[in-house]
């Protein structure tokens, strides 16, 4: 199966279960991987056939902030459901990773698989 990928894309928002979090903007690092059949886009050099990462890497930014929760998890599971219902992806894998949660982990988050592999 072929991949369209994000990697490390940081963006700021709300997001966490304490108080104190609703009130201020925390970095999530997001890492996604779309399943999507690459070769038709290549057939005839077309952006409008593919994935296009400039474009969800926006909408990702956008949607976290829209719609700020408490839990990662909760998060996760509505920003893939938005992707794969907005963009018809068969399936993904996103991690979110919130690397400011624990002072003495290099990071701390989710990661989700949805979908089905063609
Ligand atoms: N599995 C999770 N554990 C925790 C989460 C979370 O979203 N998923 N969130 C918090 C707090 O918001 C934390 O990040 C504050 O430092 C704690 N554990």
């Amino acid at each position: 199966m072929d991949k369209v990928f994000i990697q490390g894309l940081s963006i700021q928002t709300t997001i966490g279960f304490f108080a104190w979090e609703k009130e201020i903007k925390q970095t999530l690092v997001i890492d996604l991987e779309m399943g999507w059949d690459t070769s038709i886009a290549a057939k005839n050099d077309e952006l409008a056939k593919t994935l296009d990462y400039a474009d969800i890497s926006q909408q990702i930014d956008t949607f976290a902030n829209d719609n700020p929760v408490d839990l990662l998890e909760t998060l996760a599971e509505r920003m893939a459901a938005f992707l794969m219902t907005t963009y018809a992806i068969p399936w993904l894998k996103l991690r979110i990773n919130k690397p400011t949660a624990v002072h003495n982990a290099v990071s701390v988050g989710v990661e989700i698989e949805r979908g089905v592999k063609a």
